[in-house]
């Protein structure tokens, strides 16, 4: 196998993920950033995101002189065959990606580019991003020196980036010279994965059209929960049945409160962006986003459909990540919930194990950020689950029963058996499937 030497431009989840992936299958690998703070934590082995098994193999790059971490872009572009931008392309008000970043990052290479290199875009970009990156580079580098544009995007998702990434299923390469193309699937030729060779235009729709699909699936599965909910079926049972038919398969369609994240929020919204400029008509994108928003809010609604008004209820929130093993909270289901149940006068108390911190930064104190969850229970009036983290799943869910003032617990992620939670005496409520009465219990605590 030919080791690269590579450049990794924006060490976030992506950045940081796959350079020590590409260094830990025997790559050179330099992952820069312009935040100064991460970069002094990763070169003392801290790792900024909650990723497992990602410490593990960041130290064991670093020890064997394979993965380093800079600030100093320009010595590492200078120093690389290959250059991959990896940074942000958050959502802008518009909804279309900001591609400031990535103008910045192409700039950047254009300016100190001191030879042939293989530029490869990582980072979610809109159809046509490509080609204003060569343009960017040409710009900033006077056409001195040859280089080559590639479309090579992520697939990996949080909380099991390093296993997505290093068992990945398929590599998409999107070129306009074979010869880039082949040199980007040399250096993925130590992952055994399947490499599909586009242009790039086609390479960069592929990432949007799989992550929409993927949002697609999540919200016709809720806009069937709805159903459910209505007519008396179990969603389930519907998303089992489905799910035996090959064509359709089990994955994606866990019911729930929606999707939330750094992505699929923010590339759906590109999506429908790009498609109004291209002045074509994509409804059901619209109605993916339009269900995704909404189905937010059918906690809310049923939490008031039990309590009547929220005003001065205790309610306990467990969950503030956008899903479990994770500490990312961008657009996180949490964020827009948690705001209406204080907006309502609930007091609200939450629990994370991760990523109470990062929620913090954006709900401020008017949450009370609890230890545990059974410190979060206690007392309450009703418990929102809105991550279906282990830790949270696995309590004792009989012993935190009789601490809360009402059993009542609504379920955002359908985590357990409805019989199951009645059985222990919950007044248990979950997403498109059918409410079972709780059996009598004993004693609570007094309060
Ligand atoms: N987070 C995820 O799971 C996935 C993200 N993606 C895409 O990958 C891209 C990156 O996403 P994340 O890693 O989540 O972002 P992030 O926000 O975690 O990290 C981006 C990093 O780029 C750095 N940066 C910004 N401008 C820079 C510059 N000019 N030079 C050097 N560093 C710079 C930032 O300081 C930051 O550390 C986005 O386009 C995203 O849509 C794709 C697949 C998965
Ligand atoms: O482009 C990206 O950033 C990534 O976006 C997603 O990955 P990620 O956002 O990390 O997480 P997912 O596991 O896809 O979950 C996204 C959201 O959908 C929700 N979800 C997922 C599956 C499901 O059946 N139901 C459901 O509500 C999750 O709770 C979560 O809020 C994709 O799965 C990755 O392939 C992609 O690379």
């Amino acid at each position: 196998m030919k080791s690269y030497s590579i450049a990794v431009i924006g060490t976030g989840y992506v950045g940081l993920v796959s350079g020590t992936c590409f260094a830990y299958v025997g790559h050179r690998v330099v992952c820069c950033d312009v935040d100064a703070s991460k970069i002094e934590r990763l070169k003392r082995c801290e790792i900024p995101i909650y990723e497992p098994g990602l410490d593990k193999l960041v130290a064991e790059g670093m020890q064997q002189g394979r993965l380093r971490f800079t600030t100093d872009i320009d010595a590492a572009i200078q120093a690389a065959d290959v250059i991959f931008i990896a940074v942000g392309t958050p959502m802008s008000q518009t909804g279309e990606a900001n591609l400031d970043y990535v103008q910045q990052a192409a700039r950047m290479i254009g300016t100190v580019i001191n030879g042939y290199k293989v530029i490869v875009t990582k980072s979610t970009v809109p159809v046509g991003t490509g080609r204003l990156i060569a343009q960017w580079i040409g710009e900033a580098s006077h056409n001195q020196y040859s280089f080559d544009i590639v479309s090579n995007p992520e697939f990996l998702r949080e909380g099991s980036a390093v296993y997505d990434c290093l068992n990945m299923e398929r590599t998409v390469i999107g070129a306009d010279r074979p010869e880039a193309a082949a040199i980007i699937a040399e250096l993925h030729e130590p992952f055994g994965t399947v490499v599909l060779k586009t242009s790039i235009e086609s390479a960069e729709l592929i990432k949007y059209a799989s992550n929409c699909f993927l949002a697609m699936k999540i919200s016709y599965i809720n806009s069937i929960a709805n159903l459910c909910d209505q007519l008396g079926a179990d969603v389930d049972e519907v998303a089992q049945g489905m799910g035996l038919d090959s064509r359709i398969g089990h994955r994606f369609l866990q019911a729930g409160i929606g999707y939330g994240g750094s992505c699929f929020p923010k590339d759906t919204y590109a999506l429908r962006h790009l498609t109004k400029e291209a002045g074509c008509s994509f409804s059901i994108l619209e109605a993916v986003i339009d269900t995704n928003e909404q189905q937010r809010l059918i906690v809310i609604d049923k939490l008031k459909q039990s309590l009547g008004t929220l005003a001065g209820k205790r309610i306990a929130v467990l969950g503030l990540a956008f899903k479990p093993n994770t500490n990312d909270v961008r657009d996180a289901p949490s964020l827009t919930i948690i705001p209406k149940l204080l907006e309502a006068g609930a007091i609200v108390r939450a629990y994370d194990p991760v990523a109470a911190e990062e929620a913090r930064h954006v709900l401020g104190d008017q949450v009370v950020y609890m230890p545990s969850v059974q410190d979060t229970v206690m007392y309450c009036d009703a418990c929102l689950i809105l991550t279906e983290w282990e830790q949270i799943v696995e309590s004792d869910w009989e012993k935190l029963h009789s601490s809360m003032s009402r059993p009542l617990l609504i379920d955002g992620r359908n985590c357990w058996s409805a019989e199951k939670m009645a059985e222990l005496g919950f007044e248990y409520i979950s997403m498109g499937r059918p409410f079972v009465p709780q059996r009598e219990t004993s004693l609570r605590v007094p309060v």
